[in-house]
């Protein structure tokens, strides 16, 4: 395996969905130990990007290689394989309800393999310390606050040691502290696991605090591309419009609509 070549490399990457052209040639390089920030206008194609990605939907053309193996052309064991290299973390942190806080974080060790019971305590409480959480193991997440939650739920991402780690919307719903947290957490994790991230969010200020690089995705291509700072200086409508947070641009503010004065029928 070649460490200089990116963890995922797209290449003309052509997407329809419901009879609507989502990616029009999109290539992309995701580096490896770094974090990529995928952002966009709601409804852009970042979650169907991920979806590539992890191989849950194949593309109408174009080329996903991840870690060197072409995602589309992988039959469904070495999708399998692939899928188990990498962790997720999703906005609503997705805890079971009914297992303690430990049980939680073991749970994909117990689902793919027998380990002795000593080893998943060890790497259970590893992950757990990692996150700041090991001394709530015993909690239920219902006694947890929503920046514990998506704490815990990060334990739980990492518990298997993935290569790539994706986070769809980490930031929604926390307050300063507990985003400061996991902004904090995101940086560390990354840096100390050799991970590789890539993180689907619209929070610009904490987007700018934690990623390497960012991919702004628009209207089916990618509209910019560049560090925090190269993309919050840029030039172009769509960075203006999306960096610079104006209600109108390439994103019109108003929906489609009929002629105004005869939808209110005025004579024209
Ligand atoms: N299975 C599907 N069939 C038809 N259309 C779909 C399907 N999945 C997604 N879409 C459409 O594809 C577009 C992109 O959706 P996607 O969820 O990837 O956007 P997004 O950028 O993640 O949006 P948001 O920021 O709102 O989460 C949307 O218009 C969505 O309605």
């Amino acid at each position: 395996m070649n460490v200089t070549e990116p963890l995922v490399r797209i290449r003309g990457l052509m997407t329809r969905l419901g009879g609507k052209t989502i990616f029009d040639g999109v290539d992309l390089d995701i580096p490896r130990g770094g974090i990529t920030a995928i952002m966009g206008p709601s409804g852009t194609g970042k979650t169907t990007l991920l979806r590539h990605i992890t191989g849950q939907l194949k593309p109408d053309a174009g080329e996903i290689v991840v870690d060197g193996r072409n995602v589309v052309m992988l039959d469904r064991d070495a999708l399998f394989d692939l899928r188990e290299k990498i962790g997720y973390l999703f906005q609503n942190s997705a805890l079971l309800t009914d297992f303690s806080v430990f049980e939680n974080v073991a749970f994909p060790l117990r689902q793919h393999a027998r380990l002795p019971e000593e080893l998943v305590r060890n790497i259970v409480l590893t992950k757990l310390q990692a996150v700041g959480l090991r001394g709530a193991a015993g909690l239920m997440p219902a006694e947890l606050s929503g920046g514990m939650a998506r704490r815990v739920a990060l334990a739980r991402a990492i518990v298997r040691d993935p290569m790539l780690l994706i986070y769809d919307e980490p930031f929604v719903g926390l307050d300063p502290i507990a985003l400061n947290q996991v902004l904090k957490l995101i940086r560390t994790l990354n840096a100390t696991l050799g991970l590789t991230s890539i993180l689907v969010a619209h929070e610009l200020s904490a987007i700018r605090r934690v990623a390497d690089n960012i991919y702004l995705i628009a209207a089916g291509k990618i509209a910019a591309h560049g560090s925090p700072e190269a993309l919050t200086r840029g030039e172009t409508a769509w960075t203006k419009q999306f960096f610079g947070g104006e209600a109108d641009g390439p994103v019109p503010f108003h929906y489609p609509a009929r002629d105004y004065a005869a939808d209110l029928g005025f004579p024209t």
